[in-house]
């Protein structure tokens, strides 16, 4: 065996599990509006052999009691043995039956919690074993297919600032001629060449209003728009219908796979989902119902990297499409989604992020790995994630989370502090 060869094992000799707060302007969706802050966890695992690898997650009070409860199960494990881990992970879990406390503000339900606690822990093993042998993610994963993977303006309708503070830097989008300022600073910035709306904030027809807006000053730019299940299976078809020719895919009209698999009888472009199949054995009942066209996959609730790949084979094998979701998110976040976007040969469409979102100071990588260029992130090609941690912004970021208050994203109840009777019920339209 060459000397340069090892086959040490890499055991994890300590997690941390560190939450953080970065601050989010009030973005509106079906279910109310983005708080002043947004949480994540920063996980680190440090081996025997002095690597320690990154993940990133969400920072809500019950998922960070979950991850605390694995971590402590998952000394002594070699990195290597991911299999071992998503075992101790699934075992640690069994008895926990409960779905509050996953981050997601009610609009990703029915996701795996194992499979949510396994990601990040997955994430920063193969970050190690990137390390250990000097080869990025990506590789681990099969190789890249692509160099650069392209991501979508992700528009928001928006107040102009938070209540009680200035308005911010992207002002009000409550209108159809706001949001296309909207994406025309965004697409100007970042250089997307596709563009998503997060509906289900107005009523359906001021939705297509602006999806027609922004048709006409964006006539290349493939639209979808996302109103995570704010309309009945009536109203789907109806708006399906208008948007017929307009949009590339229509993202979670309806609730469930029943109304979805209504809906994509009747309407002629694909239906995407980051609802109704948010789980491995969701896939088999939408598949029979030929529910949904294209799967939003995301790392952070289908258990990681490796399994968002089986998920990417199950796509392949039945013919689904596939993109990816993002929630508010930081740079641990953007390394692993562009690592695996670039190794999974079928994910074909740009994949969303909130990063325009993100103040540009704020992240816990030292800047400098992650850019765009062209609406796409170059794939990095340093050892694992290709990404660094900044310690110091982390701890910035660790205190900003305490001196928040905020454990929980409630985007409901930040809603009704300004309008009390908000009711996040879907269908509503
Ligand atoms: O950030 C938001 O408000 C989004 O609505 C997010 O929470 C969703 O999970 C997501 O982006 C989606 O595509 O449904
Ligand atoms: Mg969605």
């Amino acid at each position: 065996m060459p000397e340069s060869v090892t086959t040490e094992p890499h055991r994890i000799r300590e997690i941390r599990v560190t939450p953080v707060a970065f601050r989010d302007l009030p973005l509106l969706n079906v279910v109310g509006v983005h708080e002043p802050f947004a949480l994540r966890a920063i996980i680190e695992i440090v081996t025997d052999s002095g690597l320690v690898g990154l993940g990133e997650t969400y920072g809500d009070a019950g998922h960070l009691d979950r991850l605390r409860l694995a971590a402590a199960q998952l000394i002594d494990v070699d990195v290597w043995d991911v299999n071992e881990i998503a075992r101790r992970v699934q075992v640690t879990l069994a008895a926990d039956t409960s779905k509050t406390g996953h981050g997601m503000s009610g609009m990703v339900t029915g996701s795996s919690t194992a499979d949510r606690v396994l990601s990040p822990f997955e994430v920063a093993c193969l970050d190690i074993q990137g390390h250990a042998i000097g080869r990025p993610v990506s590789d681990l994963l099969g190789g890249a297919v692509r160099d650069r993977v392209d991501y979508s303006a992700y528009l928001f309708y928006k107040w102009a600032g938070h209540p009680g503070a200035e308005e911010d830097h992207w002002g009000a989008a409550l209108a159809p001629d706001q949001l296309v300022a909207q994406a025309r600073r965004m697409i100007d910035e970042y250089g997307f060449s596709a563009i998503k709306l997060k509906g289900g904030v107005f009523p359906p027809d001021e939705e297509i209003e602006a999806i027609r807006a922004l048709r006409r000053a964006f006539p290349d730019h493939p639209l979808r728009i996302d109103p995570n299940g704010a309309w009945t299976v009536r109203t789907s078809i109806r708006v399906g219908k208008e948007l017929d020719g307009v949009l590339e895919y229509l993202e979670d009209p309806t609730p469930g796979v029943d109304g979805m698999a209504e809906v994509a009888r009747e309407v002629s472009m694909p239906l995407a989902t980051n609802m109704c199949v948010v789980a491995f054995d969701h896939v088999k009942p939408a598949v029979a119902q030929d529910a949904v066209g294209v799967v939003l996959s995301d790392h952070h609730f289908w258990g990681g990297l490796g399994r968002s790949r089986v998920l990417a084979g199950i796509c392949d094998t039945f013919g689904l499409g596939l993109s990816m979701h993002s929630n508010s998110h930081l740079g641990i976040s953007l390394a692993a989604m562009t690592h695996l976007a670039a190794a999974t040969p079928n994910l074909s469409y740009a994949c969303d992020t909130h990063w325009p979102w993100k103040a540009a100071d704020e992240d816990v990588v030292v800047p400098g790995a992650l850019r765009f260029e062209q609406g796409a992130v170059p794939v990095p090609t340093g050892p694992g994630l290709g990404v660094e941690l900044d310690r110091d912004a982390l701890a910035r970021l660790h205190e900003q989370y305490l001196s928040s208050g905020i454990r929980e994203r409630d985007d409901t109840g930040y809603m009704r502090r300004a309008q009390p009777d908000f009711d996040p019920t879907a269908p509503r339209w």
